[in-house]
């Protein structure tokens, strides 16, 4: 491999837009199906269920990376974890009222509110509430939100994309942000993850060859060893360049 192809805001569009279209065929109920279940066994790496004494709170935001979080929820709920799921601002599409009711078929409890004290019955908090489509300063009810996960100590595990930070420059100064204990990236991590020194998986383990190939992203992708569904591209794991798409 010759390094790792970090994707700004408008290549993550694009490569979705691509999967997505008449070309590749996928759809996003395959694609958040895979990548829910590539951050659930993750998560079950880093934090082996006998590791947590307490329960697992998902946090989900309005757009697909809260649906990740919730596909995730309920493959770790399969797994064996105890997962709440806090779900304040939901879209009223199908695809979010079946990823609900599935989560509820697993018997998973959605709170009303988020607790003061995050750290008292939780012991691992899922960032599901922004990805790559976040802009701007951060909206109500989120910025409430963030704010709260900026001051617990429970540890954070951010799907995709830290929420709240830029994309792209990733930590803004001067902004209340949290950093993540762990970030799972999907596809390919995006350009904000650069520099950050956390654990960092990457999952969502379902481009096509052809895809890869038509992108030029063979050699700037890491190898998924056997069946597991994550590879460990942490600085303290792997030697990174950049290059572009
Ligand atoms: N090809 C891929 O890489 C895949 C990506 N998926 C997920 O999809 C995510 C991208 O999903 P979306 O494009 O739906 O977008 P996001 O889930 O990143 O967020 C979009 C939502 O956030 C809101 N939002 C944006 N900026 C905000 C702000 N400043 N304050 C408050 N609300 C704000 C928007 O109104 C919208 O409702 C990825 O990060 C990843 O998690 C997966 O589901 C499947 C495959
Ligand atoms: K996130």
């Amino acid at each position: 491999m010759k390094g790792i192809k970090y994707l700004n805001q408008q290549e993550s569009i694009v490569m979705d837009e691509l999967l997505m279209g008449a070309k590749y065929g996928l759809s996003t109920f395959q694609l958040m199906e895979l990548a829910g279940l590539s951050c659930a066994s993750a998560i079950s790496k880093v934090y082996p269920k006998q590791s947590l004494t307490k329960k697992v709170l998902t946090i989900v935001g309005p757009g697909n990376n809260g649906g990740d979080g919730l596909v995730c929820s309920r493959h770790l709920v399969q797994f064996g974890y105890n997962v709440d799921i806090f779900y304040p601002k939901r879209t009223d599409k199908q695809l979010y009222h079946d990823l609900v009711l599935q989560c509820r078929n697993e018997e998973i409890k959605f709170i009303d509110e988020l607790p003061n004290d995050i750290e008292k019955d939780y012991s691992l908090v899922i960032d599901s509430i922004f990805g790559y489509s976040f802009k701007g300063d951060i909206r109500a009810p989120f910025d409430k939100i963030i704010e709260s996960l900026c001051k617990t100590s429970t540890p954070i595990a951010s799907i995709d994309v830290p929420s709240g930070w830029d994309v792209e420059k990733g930590m803004i100064q001067g902004k209340n942000l949290f950093v993540p204990q762990l970030i799972v990236s999907l596809a390919a991590p995006k350009l904000c993850t650069q520099t950050y020194y956390g654990i960092h998986y990457l999952g969502g383990r379902f481009l096509p060859r052809a895809f890869i190939k038509e992108t030029n992203l063979t050699d700037l992708l890491p190898e998924y060893k056997g069946c597991d569904q994550y590879v460990d591209i942490s600085i303290s794991s792997s030697p990174k360049t950049q290059s572009s798409l």
